[in-house]
């Protein structure tokens, strides 16, 4: 086969969706079916025949049952567009026009007509042709700017085989190629380039004259094969170089065989060979479309069951629009195989096309287009775009860089700025050296520092390893300043606590020092009478010593009654000096509950109360910036910091911190909370066990805590010590105040007996002028207690000077035995009396024997026995007490208030170690 025309060069076919107005997706479109029905032909009329079929309007064909087929049903088709027996080519041209000129934009194209055997199939393509031709030359006439390419080859399936109607010469069956972007090619097809439309005209001529024609008893020129025409379209545009682009497309004009009964055509020999194959080819087209019909996906498509479906396979549901023009014969002598034409077209309506615009690339225009986009991007290489992504990386990281750098030298500019500053003020490169910044003795740093042990002495190594950390970190040396600023902050508070905790312990000491105050003026006031009673009995002669002893004992009375008052008052004094001892008892209380050791529970377990004692027991008077106050509080009797004082003072000073004791302390007021025994035993190495706890700077807390607590449990030993002293100076206050108020009563007895008193009673006054012996050792009694009372509140409570004890001679007033006396009857019984008379040789008949008995008492003060006799019964006369031991305890000063029966708080050994105090034990 020779090719009558040379073929485009090869090209790359691109397909693009046809638009729509739902997107650019391949539009889906159905097949165009129309049904032309030609009029009777002069055989027909000749035979009488019948018109069974009629359009009732342009989309319905009905089929007409004659009279004498009344039980036969009526038949109505619908479908796109119907032509009845008197309409024209043209108008059946125009509604298949768009399918057949859209091989012009780039879309297949196929119309084709289908019926039975002389119903104007051939009438009516060879009018659709010559129109379409006539349209498409139009508008390329019309299309200036477009060039357009027109191709044309002509087949003929005669028989089954394909027939190359434009090189019918050959007479050889070509063979069908399945080409992957093309479909189905004929191989060694005559593909003709038409020069103008009366070239193609020329050309389609040429096919339809080479097409296989057989005489039949239907038609006189039966088409026995399928013609296919097919005209390729490609356009592209004139000016536009730069377009690679080009449509394009493939129009078939298919005028196929018609369906054909034997009977019918009376065909034998070659024309029933012609006809099983015509008819065995429309069967296989018939199947593709009822299966089209039903769905592309229903199943296997038979195209390959005949070459005619083969060559038509993309306009059957393919890539193509395809328009099919069923022409019927309205004979009723053809009825069936015009129902069976209309049941085709029916079942042809429902198949669905996919129409794309196929553009085709030129490799001439290809490899132009290539060599312009490979000179763009070398341009493009050799400018680099600031766009370009990559290219903004790089430059985005550049200055990532630039940035890096020059933190990194700002950093290096502060480290050695703090490393000039550390060589060059000592202050800073030797904290502990510098006296205004005594918290920095106690700093342990952190980071790499922590881990750094100093020694004692080594300051040298201690400055470099503090330069070696600057080094590492530029921060350190922020960090470092900031934690001393904050512990500078707590140690202010702390201080300020303690200020506040002196004040109070302060205020308690100055009240125990008035209350000792007015008792040792008391006692001193005492102790004047008792001076001047011994001057009276010293220095009075005897006459006038009773008339003046009237007088001396009504100045006594006034004097002792006036002291009564005093006492009296003075028992609110104790009282209040007892309530005051009960609050400095409290504030040790507190202050014992504030050592470390009573808080050493985890945090969960500490109740808010507990979490309050916390804090104060951080706030323990320690400051060192509270040094004057510090100094007042150790000056005060009770002096809780003295042992403190001696204690902290060499630890913060001389002593390097040691890791082992580090713990963190510098928390805000707010965040503080009671630490775990672990924190607080320096376990600082898990962080997260320390949530409250901000680990910013560390300081020698634990060693600082163990002397808060030795000092504060000494501070309580002492106090406590002191409120059991104080203790005892109130019960023999009491006791005095008792003793006086005896001699007030005993007063007052003689001073209503108008000093008659029995001369009788008192022989011994009279005898004894100088003074009694007894008188002596009792008075010497009273006069040593009082005078140690009186040293006593002197040495402790800042009394008043008291009067001194060295006198002697001093007398005491005989009223104490006229006292005893009249007590002989009110505290003994009378058998009492008499035993005592008979033991003490006192005659039981005499008048005057109760101030005879008296008189015996202290008479002997070389025999022990006959002192401490002596000495309990003047014990039970004043009703002091009653019991064994009286005479020691009067003797020896352990005096005991006998209503007092409330619980000493002093021990055995503190008891004892009073009496040592006293001298007396
Ligand atoms: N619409 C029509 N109007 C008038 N005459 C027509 C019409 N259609 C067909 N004819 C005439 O009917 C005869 C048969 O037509 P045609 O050859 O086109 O039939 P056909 O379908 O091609 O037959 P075949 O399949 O055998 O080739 C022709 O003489 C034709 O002129």
């Amino acid at each position: 086969m020779t090719l009558k025309t040379p073929g485009t060069p090869v090209s790359k076919i691109v397909r693009t969706p046809v638009s729509t107005p739902g997107g650019s997706r391949a539009k889906e479109e159905k097949i165009v079916v129309t049904v032309r029905l030609r009029p009777l032909n002069k055989r027909e009329q000749l035979a009488k025949d019948q018109v069974a079929w009629d359009c009732i309007n342009d989309y319905t064909v009905v089929y007409k049952p004659p009279a004498q087929e009344r039980a036969a049903q009526p038949m109505s088709f619908t479908f796109d567009k119907v032509f009845g027996p008197a309409s024209v080519t043209e108008a059946v041209y125009e509604e298949v026009k768009n399918v057949a000129l859209s091989a012009l934009t780039g879309i297949n194209a196929t119309v084709f007509a289908y019926g039975q055997t002389s119903s104007g199939k051939t009438y009516t393509m060879r009018g659709i042709t010559e129109r379409a031709v006539n349209d498409i030359y139009n508008h390329i006439l019309n299309s200036p700017e477009r060039d357009f390419t027109i191709k044309i080859s002509g087949l003929e399936i005669y028989n089954e085989n394909v027939r190359d109607l434009l090189n019918s010469e050959s007479g050889r069956s070509l063979k069908l190629l399945d080409d992957p972007e093309k479909g189905t090619m004929v191989e060694k097809l005559v593909e003709e380039t038409v020069k103008d439309d009366k070239h193609l005209r020329h050309l389609i001529s040429i096919c339809e004259a080479q097409r296989q024609v057989g005489e039949t008893a239907l038609n006189d020129n039966s088409s026995r094969s399928h013609q296919i025409i097919r005209l390729t379209i490609q356009s592209t545009l004139r000016e536009n170089t730069d377009c690679v682009k080009s449509f394009v497309a493939t129009l078939n004009f298919v005028d196929l065989a018609g369906s054909e009964r034997a009977s019918q055509t009376h065909a034998d020999g070659t024309r029933l060979k012609e006809g099983c194959h015509i008819n065995l080819s429309l069967m296989t087209l018939t199947t593709v479309i009822r299966k089209l019909s039903v769905g592309k996906r229903s199943g296997h498509i038979p195209y390959r069951n005949s070459k005619l479906t083969r060559i038509l396979q993309h306009s059957l549901g393919g890539n193509a629009r395809t328009a099919i023009i069923c022409t019927l014969s309205p004979a009723l002598s053809h009825m069936e195989q015009s129902r069976n034409t209309l049941l085709f077209a029916t079942r042809a309506k429902e198949v669905t096309n996919s129409a794309q615009v196929n553009m085709v690339v030129s490799d001439k225009q290809l490899v132009k287009h290539l060599q312009k986009e490979v000179a763009r991007l070398e341009a493009v290489l050799r400018t680099p775009d600031p766009s370009n992504e990559k290219d903004w990386k790089i430059q985005q990281m550049e200055m990532e860089i630039e940035e890096l750098k020059r933190q990194r030298d700002l950093a290096q500019t502060q480290v050695d700025e703090l490393r000039r500053k550390l060589q060059d003020d000592p202050k800073v490169s030797n904290p502990v050296e510098s006296p205004h910044l005594p918290v920095k003795k106690c700093l342990s740093f952190t980071g790499a520092l922590s881990s750094f042990k100093p020694e004692p002495g080594c300051e040298n190594v201690r400055r470099s390893a503090l330069r070696q950390s600057l080094r590492q970190s530029s921060t350190a040396p922020f960090t470092l300043m900031h934690e001393i600023r904050k512990l500078e902050h707590l140690q202010e508070q702390l201080g300020e606590e303690a200020n506040r905790a002196l004040e109070v312990l302060q205020k308690e000491v100055a009240c125990h020092r008035l209350g000792n105050q007015d008792a040792a003026e008391t006692i001193a006031k005492l102790q004047a009478e008792i001076r001047e009673m011994r001057s009276v009995r010293s220095t009075t002669p005897k006459e006038v010593e009773v008339g003046c002893m009237v007088s001396v004992n009504k100045s006594v009375s006034a004097n002792l009654k006036e002291e009564i008052t005093r006492l009296h008052s003075q028992g609110s004094t104790i009282a209040n000096l007892e309530q005051q001892l009960e609050n400095v008892q409290r504030s040790i209380d507190k202050l014992v509950m504030s050592l470390p050791n009573n808080f050493q529970h985890s945090p969960n377990e500490a109740s808010p109360k507990h979490k309050k004692e916390h804090r104060r027991k951080k706030l323990l008077p320690l400051s060192s910036s509270n040094a004057a106050n510090r100094q007042n509080f150790l000056r005060s009797p009770c002096s809780p910091l003295s042992i403190t004082q001696q204690v902290l003072e060499p630890d913060v000073e001389n002593k390097a911190p040691e890791n082992d004791d580090i713990i963190s302390i510098d928390m805000p007021e707010s965040e503080k909370e009671t630490p775990t025994k672990s924190e607080e035993a320096g376990d600082v190495s898990s962080k997260e066990n320390t949530p409250v706890y901000r680990r910013s700077s560390s300081v020698n807390v634990k060693k600082m805590q163990k002397m808060f607590q030795n000092a504060a449990e000494e501070n309580v030993r002492s106090i406590r010590a002191y409120v059991t002293e104080l203790k005892e100076r109130v019960a023999k206050l009491q006791y005095q105040k008792q003793l006086l108020v005896c001699q007030v009563l005993e007063l007052e007895a003689n001073e209503a007996n108008g000093h008659n008193i029995d001369n009788e009673e008192y022989p011994c006054e009279q005898e004894e002028p100088q003074g009694d012996p007894a008188d002596q050792i009792y008075m010497e009694v009273e006069l040593r207690r009082l005078t140690w009372l009186q040293q006593q509140l002197a040495e402790h409570g800042n009394a008043s000077p008291a009067p001194h004890a060295g006198d002697e001679h001093a007398t005491i007033s005989l009223s104490s035995r006229e006292f005893l006396a009249k007590r002989l009857t009110s505290r003994l019984s009378l058998e009492e009396r008499e035993v005592l008379y008979m033991k003490w040789d006192v005659p039981l008949d005499g008048k005057q024997k109760r101030m005879q008995f008296i008189c015996k008492l202290w008479t002997d003060p070389h025999d022990p026995n006959h002192v401490q006799e002596s000495a309990e019964i003047v014990a039970k006369l004043v009703g002091f007490r009653t019991g064994g031991n009286m005479s020691k305890e009067m003797f020896e000063l352990n005096f005991v208030l006998p209503s007092d029966k409330r619980p000493c708080h002093t021990d055995d050994s503190e008891t004892n170690a009073a009496r040592k105090r006293q001298g007396m034990g």
